[in-house]
């Protein structure tokens, strides 16, 4: 058989910008995007793609230029996730969230040659390239306005997003990929740790995620999808491309409450969301809560949901499912894959287990917990300590123009090290215990933030809670916890009581010393508590008094 080698025929690229022109052809006369009173069907979110594509060949972007998007979740917005790509550029998706400095350092890092801005971004942008070096040209601006009609744009603008998609060629041939290593998209990571870094991935990693999700997730054909996770986070965990291959409906929201997202689950008969764990935490606490009238499939991810927040939305009606990714690998390759069995179990017990991270999607080549210096697997005892890695072919190329960051966590050993702290359980199945970096070492012991956390979110008086580090005299460090109470409460619960709380359910050493109530608790743009903050705040506060514990 050594004569049977790789040909032309079955080394075609793989690409997820393919899935648009079959969704076209499948579910041409079938809404693809709606959007308050607009509603597109996939033949025409095709050719919209085309002609943005062939607009953006018509200023200059040539393959290998990076294109900036910075954008809510509208309709452009989805279309942009196919079109940059197809015309051989790479997607840069920039969070809308962040400050004028950290855009204006992306768009020099990145060499955005354009970038497309949606209105409500528009002084962010310009501040942003304002603050750009003298010597650096800065990137033409293209402004999505929130009609469809083209007019003339500000002065600071090349053009509008609507002249793009108007004057572009229907016909237009879309740039196909030359090799499945070329890359299709720059996504910055948000900034949980450090800075943010430049994850760059190639066509073949964003079709086997996108593929290997929607498998995972058991996503039928034609979902109704809410946009509620933003799709500038690690491109919508894949599903902007993974709608495409389902024909779905993709439901566009620009800003949301808890009030928005039932009142388009009612209105559009929603089937699918995502969200961060605080999306659930809201759902899950709003005033406006009401049961679902049919059950809605949410995917949760990006941060560890306590167990207690995913009983309260799945009492609701919701049907959660918990993944977990990073941005190095385009969306959730371990995820909390659920046994008919568990079904029979009491439903805290069923919250404690889906709380659990899991183990790896079907596509994905392999997950395991090493112990950081010998890098040997941890025992499966479900309470050794070690560092989550992995390897599988949606692993990032590497981060832009840093190869000494790319080695440190791309080893020679073939994993990829997360940075992230767990544990493996006797049956098999991951379960994240912190961040190395928020691990708490008290008298010598280590000591999972998140597992006092997720104490902490069982009290009906809290509403969120994050744990992290205050230096003491004594132990090294003490768990210090920052809680917001729920609205309402006709008494808050004291320091003491809160305390006392954890000490009836936690062991001494892991019951916080210090509890600080805040109004709200700090998150990055992703929805993510800033520990680092907190930790400095708890840092500030100066030794914690010498305690036994
Ligand atoms: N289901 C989950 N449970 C616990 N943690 C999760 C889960 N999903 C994701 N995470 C956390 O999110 C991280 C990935 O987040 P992301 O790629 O958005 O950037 P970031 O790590 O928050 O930012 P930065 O790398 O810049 O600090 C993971 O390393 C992990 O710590």
């Amino acid at each position: 058989m050594e004569d049977l080698k790789p040909s032309l025929a079955n080394t075609s690229p793989l690409t997820p910008l393919g899935f648009l022109e079959r969704a076209a052809t499948v579910y041409g006369d079938c809404p693809s995007v709606i959007y308050n009173t607009t509603t597109y069907t996939w033949s025409q979110t095709h050719r919209r793609c085309l002609q943005v594509a062939s607009s953006l060949a018509s200023l200059g972007v040539r393959r290998g230029h990076v294109v900036s998007v910075i954008a809510h979740n509208i309709p452009a917005m989805y279309e942009l996730q196919f079109a940059v790509p197809m015309s051989g550029a790479i997607l840069n998706n920039i969070n809308t969230r962040l400050d004028a400095h950290t855009v204006s350092v992306i768009l020099l890092h990145a060499e955005s040659k354009l970038v497309i801005v949606d209105c409500l971004s528009r002084a962010l942008v310009l501040e942003a390239v304002s603050l750009l070096p003298p010597h650096i040209r800065p990137p033409p601006l293209v402004l999505i306005t929130d009609d469809d009609e083209p007019s003339s744009p500000a002065v600071e603008f090349s053009c509008t997003y609507q002249s793009l998609v108007m004057n572009g060629d229907p016909e237009f041939k879309w740039v196909r990929p030359k090799s499945d290593w070329d890359p299709i998209v720059l996504n910055y990571t948000s900034g949980t740790t450090s800075s943010p870094k430049g994850v760059v991935h190639c066509h073949r990693g964003i079709f086997i995620i996108t593929v290997d999700s929607l498998i995972d997730w058991g996503v039928p054909k034609q979902p109704i999808y809410l946009w509620t996770l933003p799709i500038f986070h690690a491109n919508g965990w894949s599903y902007p491309w993974g709608m495409a291959a389902v024909g779905g409906v993709n439901i566009c929201l620009r800003k949301f409450d808890a009030s928005t997202i039932y009142s388009e689950i009612k209105r559009h008969g929603v089937t699918h969301m995502c969200g961060a764990p605080v999306v659930l935490n809201m759902l899950s606490s709003s005033s406006d809560t009401e049961p679902l009238k049919n059950p809605v499939e949410i995917l949760t991810a990006g941060a560890p949901p306590p167990a207690a927040v995913l009983f309260r939305t799945e009492s609701l009606g919701f049907l959660v499912s918990h993944g977990y990714g990073l941005t190095e690998t385009a969306g959730l390759v371990v995820s909390c894959a659920w046994k008919p069995q568990w079904n029979l179990l009491p439903a805290t017990e069923k919250a404690r287990l889906k709380a659990r991270q899991g183990v790896g999607i079907v596509g994905f080549t392999e997950v395991n917990v090493v112990d950081e210096e010998s890098g040997v697997s941890v025992k499966r005892d479900g309470s050794t300590l070690g560092e989550v890695v992995l390897r599988g072919g949606c692993v990032m190329l590497g981060y832009l123009k840093d190869p000494e960051g790319t080695s440190k966590c791309m080893k020679e050993n073939g994993w990829f090290y997360t940075g992230d702290v767990g544990v493996m359980h006797p049956d098999g199945y991951l379960e994240i215990k912190d961040r190395s970096k928020d691990v708490i070492i008290s008298g010598g012991e280590n000591l999972s933030s998140v597992e006092v956390e997720s104490v902490l979110y069982t009290n009906p008086a809290v509403n969120e809670a994050a744990v992290v580090a205050r230096p003491d005299e004594y132990w090294g460090e003490t768990p210090c916890a920052f809680v917001s109470l729920k609205t309402g409460l006709t008494q808050k619960p004291t320091e003491k009581e809160i305390i006392d709380y954890c000490r009836s359910r936690l062991p001494h050493y892991m019951v916080p010393k210090t509890v600080v109530f805040k109004e709200e608790l700090p998150k990055t743009s992703t929805g993510k508590i800033q520990k680092f903050i907190l930790r400095e705040i708890a840092k500030a506060m100066g030794g914690s008094r010498l305690s036994k514990m």
